[in-house]
C-alpha cells in the first residue's frame, strides 16, 4: 500500500478516535511511516478527531528534525523512537482515554498485565486468552526527551510490544500499518475497560 493510502487510512483512523472520545481537546497524536527515514506526523495542538492530511507534517525518524519548519507533536521523540526501535512499525496512535488514564494510576507496578480474556487475541502473535500480555508503564514526564530514553532504554532488557502506558496520560501504540495499530488500540481499550470493571467489582 502507498504512503498517500496510508495517511487516508490515518485521517480516517483519526476520525474514529475523535468519535469515540479517544482524544479530547487537543490530546492525542498520530503517525505514519513514510519509509525508513521519514514518517508523517499530526501537528502539534490540534484537535485529532478533524485532522486533514494537510496536518501531517514530515519528520525525520534519526534525529526528530522537521525540514518544513512546522511544528509536529510535542510527543513527536516517542513516535520515533517507536520507529527506530521497530523496523516493522508502520504506525503509531496515542490517545487519552479515560480508562487507559485512571487504570495507568491505579496500577503501581511497571507494567499492566492482561491475563484470562478472549480479546488479548486482537493483539499480533496472541494466541490463547490463557497467556499473559504484559503493557509497559512508564511514569508521565514533560521532559519527551528523557522519557523516550528511559523507554529505549527499558527495550533494551524488555520485550516492548504493542505499545505502552504513561502514568496518568494514556496509551501509545503501534502496528505494521495503520489497521493492525487501530485493531490493537480498539483491542487494548477494550482490556483496559474490562480490567478497571474487574478491580472495580472485586474490590467489593
Ligand atoms: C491536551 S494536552 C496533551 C499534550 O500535552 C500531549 O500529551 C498530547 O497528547 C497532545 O500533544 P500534541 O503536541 O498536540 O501532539
Ligand atoms: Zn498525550
Amino acid at each position: 500500500m502507498t504512503v498517500l493510502a496510508q495517511l487516508d487510512q490515518l485521517v480516517e483512523a483519526c476520525h474514529w478516535i475523535g468519535a469515540k472520545g479517544w482524544a479530547p481537546a487537543t490530546g492525542g497524536n498520530m503517525s505514519v511511516r513514510q519509509d525508513e527515514n521519514t514518517c508523517l506526523l499530526s501537528e502539534s495542538g490540534k484537535d485529532k478527531g478533524s485532522l486533514t492530511s494537510d496536518d501531517f507534517i514530515q519528520v525525520e525518524i534519526a534525529t526528530n528534525q522537521v525540514p518544513s519548519g512546522r511544528k509536529p507533536s510535542a510527543e513527536t521523540g516517542l513516535h520515533t523512537l517507536i520507529y527506530r526501535l521497530f523496523p516493522d512499525a508502520g504506525a503509531v496512535l496515542h490517545t487519552h482515554t479515560v480508562n487507559s488514564t485512571v487504570l495507568s494510576r491505579v496500577e503501581k507496578d511497571a507494567a499492566l498485565v492482561l491475563q484470562g480474556y478472549e480479546m488479548q487475541k486482537t493483539l499480533a502473535g496472541q494466541q490463547s486468552h490463557l497467556d499473559s500480555v504484559s503493557i509497559a508503564l512508564f511514569d508521565n514526564d514533560q521532559d519527551i526527551d528523557g522519557l523516550a530514553k528511559r523507554i529505549e532504554q527499558f527495550a533494551q532488557h524488555t520485550p516492548l510490544r504493542y505499545g505502552f502506558l504513561l502514568r496518568g496520560h494514556g496509551l501509545t501504540c503501534w502496528g505494521k500499518d495503520v489497521n493492525e495499530a487501530k485493531r490493537h488500540l480498539e483491542g487494548l481499550e477494550f482490556l483496559f475497560l474490562c480490567e478497571m470493571q474487574r478491580r472495580l467489582l472485586e474490590a467489593k
